[in-house]
């Protein structure tokens, strides 16, 4: 299989980091001291950045650094202008001495803003950094506040590893938020089977994620289908591909409820073409344009999007499962790239979890059913095996119907262990071995009468992970949930046993939740009992620090989460709030209010 790697682009410009080295503005010897030291550490952070992050569609992440020091209002001026031209998304104050707080500061209300303050003691660069910020929490700019640990030297151009975590996790989450601003959410359907989160909340996604919305009826797919509005050189390719690489397996219908050998011929045809209609709804596609659909070429600029599926569209045609899967997959017959977000039953609040995973992660996402809390007694009750290791407390049974990546069966791995790669590292030995170890599985015609193919797979275990999920709450506006925990692996007549009594045709994944003996974390039923709805969106990786920043960016509270304290990073303003941390940031976000009101 040789596959190539490309890069996605959205329209907008990519947001770059704007880094704001701030001086104390008096010349004739201060200001003339401090001034290597200052774009020194621009030029550190700036650095540090570039080396380290890149935008989730691959591309460099840039730093733009003011073309002076900031002593005060006129160059504070020059530099939002600069950022301006430049498109800076994201703010990082940086000085190692004392300037004038409110002078020196950026205004911007829409900019995920940080100050990093040089912890030395010749020049009070801390002391600077405690003054701005209460420039910025008294004029309801909240910001991060960054300092070292340990004191340094001050001809120490060093940036010390607590210091460079911060800014690091700051830069990504701001760079989620200005990287979504202005992108769309696209709706394909409507509300399936009455799920809450397919009512799809315009008003959230603009006023707190700067994310339009656009909604499709599914009728387009149609109208594509029929009218042959898709690069159809394309499709022969998909088709092959499809041919040669995806396995299908057992039949699990009732004879006389199994599709006959041209329906599910069909089946896969609608699949694959459902597939290249989706993404070009999505994103646009310049070949429609060559065969005369102007229009159609241009995409929706989306993001994120979902799926209704059930029930008009799969009571009739061919089920969503495929184009969900593959467009949430880091490969598809094109070769590797970044992974869609695109989730299923056009569950849109279980889409924006997987895109703050992706963004943050730079990773495929899983969709997921929150389907079944298997206590350890339960499990040893039906199985005879009394579980062990991870699985020792209990599992939280993730299956769904659609929507799961194929990164997600773990089958990719590094140094031996499974993982799921930011997409850019995916191989091609990656790719073949995510794709052997699925079964695309004739669906169930009980549930969909139109066919289709399900993603079969069992997700390796060990792999850390963070399965998070927002809910609307009526009259308190957006709310974060977050689990960290691992993908565990059972015995496999252990799994058959469990998974027949539920949809053996639908990928599995077994997590365990790291549990803290308080609270929602108290036990693994506690986690499940304390989920806010059907879905769950998992990524690789414990993220859950990260997401809570990015949510205090967005404003958005934290309604449950396992995240170690220490690791917790979220503006200083926070603070005072009140020092239970939970009922401060319900407080902080509702007093700030979402970013863009
Ligand atoms: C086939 C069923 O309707 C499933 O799709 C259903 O169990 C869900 O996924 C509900 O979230
Ligand atoms: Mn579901």
């Amino acid at each position: 299989m040789k596959m190539n790697k490309a890069v996605n682009r959205l329209r907008g410009s990519m947001p770059k980091v704007g880094i704001r080295p701030t001086i104390d503005g008096r010349r004739n010897g201060v200001r003339e001291s401090l001034e290597e030291q200052t774009m020194n550490m621009a030029k550190s952070a700036a650095k540090l950045i570039s080396e380290n992050l890149k935008h989730p569609n691959g591309l460099p992440v840039e730093c733009v650094i003011a073309d002076t020091t900031i002593g005060g209002f006129a160059e504070a001026a020059d530099c939002a202008d600069k950022f301006k031209r430049e498109n800076v998304g994201v703010s990082l104050t940086v000085t190692p001495c004392w300037c004038y707080g409110s002078e020196t500061m950026d205004t911007d209300p829409h900019m995920p803003k940080a100050v990093w303050g040089f912890n030395g003691t010749e020049r009070p660069g801390a002391v600077y950094l405690a003054a701005v910020l209460a420039g910025y929490t008294q004029k309801g700019l909240p910001a991060f506040g960054i300092y070292g640990r340990d004191v340094q030297d001050s001809d120490d151009t060093s940036v010390p590893n607590d210091v460079k975590g911060k800014i690091l996790d700051f830069a990504k989450a701001g760079l989620a938020v200005a990287y979504m601003k202005d992108k769309s959410y696209l709706s394909l359907g409507n509300v399936s089977m009455g799920i809450a989160g397919s009512i799809v909340d315009q008003d959230f996604f603009l006023k707190y994620l700067g994310v339009r919305t656009e909604t499709v009826d599914m009728v387009e797919f149609m109208r594509r289908i029929d009218e042959e509005i898709y690069d159809k050189e394309e499709y022969e390719k998909a088709m092959k591909w499809v041919a040669e690489f995806c396995k299908v397996g057992k039949d699990d219908n009732p004879a006389d409820k199994q599709r006959t050998a041209e329906q599910k011929q069909e089946d896969w045809e609608t699949s694959v073409k459902m597939t290249l209609i989706a993404r070009d709804l999505m994103v646009g596609n310049p070949k429609l344009a060559e065969i005369g659909y102007g229009e159609e070429a241009m995409g929706r600029n989306a993001i994120a999007g979902g799926f209704q599926g059930q029930r008009q569209w799969t009571d009739y045609k061919a089920n969503g499962d495929f184009m969900e899967t593959m467009l949430n997959t880091s490969f598809d017959w094109n070769g590797i790239r970044e992974p869609y977000v695109m989730a299923t039953e056009n569950d849109s609040l279980n889409a924006v979890p997987m895109l703050f995973g992706h963004l943050l992660s730079d990773r495929a996402q899983i969709f997921s059913d929150v389907r079944t809390y298997w206590s350890p007694e339960a499990i040893e009750r039906v199985t005879g095996w009394k579980p062990e290791g991870l699985a020792e407390g209990g599992l939280i049974h993730l299956i769904n119907s659609g929507s799961t990546t194929l990164d997600g069966s773990g089958a990719m791995s590094e140094n031996g262990e499974p993982v799921m790669k930011p997409w850019w590292d995916v191989t091609e030995e990656d790719a073949k071995n995510c794709l052997d170890a699925t079964l695309f599985r004739p669906a169930d015609t009980g549930y969909f009468r139109g066919g289709g193919y399900s993603t079969d797979f069992l997700t390796k275990g060990g792999m850390p992970v963070t399965m998070s999920r927002v809910n609307l709450v009526n009259g308190l506006g957006p709310v974060l949930q977050i689990a960290e925990g691992f993908t565990a692996e059972i015995p496999a007549n252990v799994h058959d046993t469990l998974d027949d009594r539920t949809n053996p045709t639908w990928p599995t994944t077994w997590f365990a939740p790291r549990l803290t003996g308080e609270g929602n974390f108290r036990d693994v039923y506690a986690v499940m009992a304390n989920w806010g709805a059907n879905h769950g969106a998992i990524s690789y990786g414990h993220i859950g620090a990260q997401l809570i920043t990015l949510a205090s960016m967005l404003r958005i509270p934290v309604s449950m989460h396992n995240v170690p304290e220490e690791k917790i990073f979220r503006p200083s303003a926070w603070a005072s709030f009140g020092m239970d941390r939970e009922g401060a940031d319900y407080r902080a976000c509702a007093n700030f209010g979402p970013l863009y009101k």
